[in-house]
């Protein structure tokens, strides 16, 4: 199942915090800081505006990926996993986008 995956990708990334950066992407990245993340997830949120902007499907699918995964490199940086990420979904499940900015201004 995907959602195993993702959680199976959460741990590796938790892994590569403690990694040999000359063998791992995540350990390169995490060791140079969360800067380093940022910009990264800022560069693959750029490619993915281009792909929307594109509707290059293909394309779209992949940059969401990239965008994705160095997010989840930033939440191992953390501590935290896509589990936290989804339980704020489930918390979110069913309640309309529409109301709770009503209930913010109320
Ligand atoms: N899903 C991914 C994944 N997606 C993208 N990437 C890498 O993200 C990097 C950034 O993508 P770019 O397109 O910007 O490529 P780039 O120009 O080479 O990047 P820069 O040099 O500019 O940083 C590339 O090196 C991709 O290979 C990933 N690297 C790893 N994973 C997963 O993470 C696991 C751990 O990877 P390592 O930490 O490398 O062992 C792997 O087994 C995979 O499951």
């Amino acid at each position: 199942m995907n959602i195993d995956l993702l959680h199976r990708l959460s741990e590796t990334l938790a892994e590569r915090r403690n990694a040999d950066p000359q063998t791992s992407y995540t350990a390169q990245l995490m060791a140079k800081g969360p800067d380093a993340i940022l910009k990264k997830i800022g560069e693959e949120c750029a490619e993915l505006i281009m792909a929307g902007k594109e509707g290059d499907r293909l394309n779209v699918v992949w940059e969401s990926t990239d965008v994705l995964f160095h997010v989840m490199v930033l939440l191992a940086f953390y501590g935290l996993s896509i589990e936290d990420v989804l339980q704020e979904l489930r918390r979110r499940e069913g309640i309309s986008g529409v109301d709770e900015k009503k209930s913010r201004s109320a």
